[in-house]
């Protein structure tokens, strides 16, 4: 199923200059929330997955179903001061700013195999503060997992090392 319909550009979001890849039309479609979600799946390859890491707000969408379906555990990141527990913390730029994200010191225990998803990589400030929170807890990153891929930001050029799939490309 081809999932580009299902995709909408949004000008100037959310500020100028910035077109905005919006998904929820993928989400309003049962059939091509299906497909986007098989299609994820199938990119993981059968890899062992102990963990799979997903980020607020959107990586949350996608996130715990792969985890279910992977028999792996889920593991929010979140933006700063939103984790109730201990907390380990990365500071990142993204394509319309700079944030804090956060994961609890818990969540990842030595050796574990991780897979990280997003919805989009864009200039790959998100997945690859991601990628220092899991390897400082000592988990291993075996794929950055992605629905879009903004091949012109160049995001994965800060993922080098790092298998990197996506679903859809720009
Ligand atoms: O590769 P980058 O330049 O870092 O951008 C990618 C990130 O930007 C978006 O999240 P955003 O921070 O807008 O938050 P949201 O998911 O809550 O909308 C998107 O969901 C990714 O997490
Ligand atoms: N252009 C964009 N569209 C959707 N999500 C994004 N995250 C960062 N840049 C984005």
């Amino acid at each position: 199923m081809d999932l580009h319909p299902f995709v909408r550009d949004i000008q100037d979001f959310p500020e100028p200059g910035v077109v905005f890849k919006d998904i929820t039309p993928m989400f309003n479609d049962p059939k091509a929330l299906n497909a986007a979600f098989e299609g994820l799946l199938d990119l993981v390859n059968g890899k062992p997955v102990d963990k799979v890491v997903g980020m607020e707000s959107r990586g949350f969408f996608f996130a715990p179903m792969l985890a279910n379906k992977l028999g792996a555990g889920f593991v929010p990141v979140r933006k700063k001061g939103k984790l109730p527990y201990t907390t380990l913390s990365e500071t990142y730029d993204l394509e319309y700013g700079t944030d804090v994200l956060e994961i609890h010191t818990d969540a990842i225990q030595k050796g574990e195999k991780v897979l990280i998803h997003d919805d989009v990589l864009a200039t790959g400030g998100t997945a690859s503060a991601v990628c220092r929170l899991v390897e400082k807890l000592g988990g291993e990153v075996v794929q950055c997992n992605f629905l879009i891929i903004l091949d012109f930001l160049n995001g994965k050029d800060k993922l080098k090392g790092q298998e990197i799939v996506s679903l859809l490309n720009y």
